[in-house]
């Protein structure tokens, strides 16, 4: 704890008692100047995970550095631009990635398993259960998983893109108590700090707290990928599903899996989700899209109530039953997503019309109630 009678938040304390903790680190945090990994960081940051681990918690460490690491072995200058190039400097980067945690949590007389994941392995609800099936077993078995995203075999289509939101992903796939975003800034700053001037933020307990926050790019050297936008993306992806988040720097890993005075902590702003429910709202791709009318928005996003054909005004036609749609309002605004109970071939003879003047095959709800999560 900082200055002996800093009080600090319930989400420091959270994460400090966490029993079960996600941490990711990202590619600056991990690679030198040059390119190569940096192992004395890699160590350090290796040396508080283990600590925290006999300190009674299992930790699923999400780890970027793939890209980076294969920089040095390939000769290459800079991040290819290319996804081919990137993928190929992922499998020689991964590698060595892998080998390097291996050694280092060796150190500790702790085991590391790698667990790479693709967007599907999380989109799909079998592969998302398989994924759950083997981290469990792997945590169970003491092991530390070692997760980064599949990179050599996604494809642009198919790709998260980014860790922050597969950390966020992770973590709720296990269940974590907490999230732990490790980067190479130190706090989230209400612009950003290589252009001075900014002012460090260091509780988060909703939207207002970041209303004045202009969160921008990475590094300009490209190593890492999301830059602060991703951060804040990832945070409020699982403090909005009752997981409590810190951004701090990965220098300062130890204080950071705390509790302790340090980074910005990101309270939880909503309830645990099913995984159902965290699925539909952030992991499932939509489909297509559907438009409501004012009425049929207030009693969606209100009143939680089912969607009816009557408060429909348009659909795309790209859908079928069983689709994950976006529900939007008269500005095209994303209000809710959900699984549509019709094909939108079906849906143009239905909307505006009330149930009672439909045919008793086609009254049941567009859009159920409990297939739907309003997007805040
Ligand atoms: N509002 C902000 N607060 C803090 N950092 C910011 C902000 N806007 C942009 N940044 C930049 O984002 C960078 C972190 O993103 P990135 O390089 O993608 O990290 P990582 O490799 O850890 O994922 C920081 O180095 C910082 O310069
Ligand atoms: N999967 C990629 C990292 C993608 C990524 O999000 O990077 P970063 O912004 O450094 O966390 C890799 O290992 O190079």
């Amino acid at each position: 704890m900082s200055g002996g009678a800093a009080v600090l938040s319930e989400t420091r304390r959270r994460v400090g008692a966490a029993r079960r903790l996600v941490v990711k680190v990202g590619s600056s945090s991990l690679t030198t100047a040059s390119g190569g990994l940096d192992t004395a960081r890699l160590d350090a940051l290796v040396d508080a995970v283990a600590g925290r681990c006999a300190r009674g918690g299992q930790l699923v460490l999400v780890s970027s550095g793939a890209i980076a690491a294969g920089l040095a072995p390939l000769a290459l200058a800079r991040r290819p631009r290319d996804l081919a190039t990137q993928q190929a400097a992922a499998g020689v980067g991964q590698l060595a990635l892998a080998h390097a945690y291996a050694t280092s949590f060796g150190r500790h007389q702790r085991v590391v398993g790698q667990v790479l994941l693709t967007a599907d392995d999380v989109v799909r609800r079998a592969h998302y259960r398989n994924a759950q099936r083997t981290f469990e077993r792997l945590l169970a078995l003491g092991v530390v998983p070692v997760v980064n995203e599949n990179d050599t075999v996604a494809t642009d289509e198919i790709r998260f893109g980014d860790n922050d939101r597969l950390a966020a992903l992770a973590a709720h796939l296990v269940g974590a108590d907490a999230l732990v975003l490790l980067s190479d800034v130190d706090a989230l700053y209400d612009g950003d700090p290589r252009h001075g001037g900014a002012r460090r933020i260091t509780e988060v307990e909703g939207a207002g707290d970041l209303a004045e926050v202009r969160a921008g790019d990475g590094r300009a050297d490209g190593l890492g990928t999301g830059g602060m936008a991703s951060k804040l993306a990832a945070a409020r992806m699982a403090s909005s599903a009752g997981i409590p988040v810190l951004l701090a720097g990965a220098d300062d890993a130890v204080r950071a899996l705390g509790p302790a005075d340090v980074g910005t902590a990101f309270g939880v702003t909503g309830a645990r989700l099913s995984a159902r429910r965290f699925w539909l709202g952030h992991a499932a791709s939509a489909t297509g899209r559907i438009r409501l009318d004012d009425g049929a928005v207030q009693a969606v996003t209100q009143r939680r109530r089912s969607l009816l054909a009557a408060g429909i005004t348009g659909t795309t036609s790209d859908f079928h039953a069983g689709d994950v749609v976006e529900l939007v309002d008269g500005t095209e605004r994303v209000v809710a997503r959900g699984v549509v109970a019709y094909d939108a071939a079906e849906l143009p003879e239905l909307i505006g019309r009330s149930s009672h003047e439909l045919p008793a095959e086609f009254r049941r709800e567009v859009v159920h109630a409990d297939d739907l999560v309003v997007v805040s």
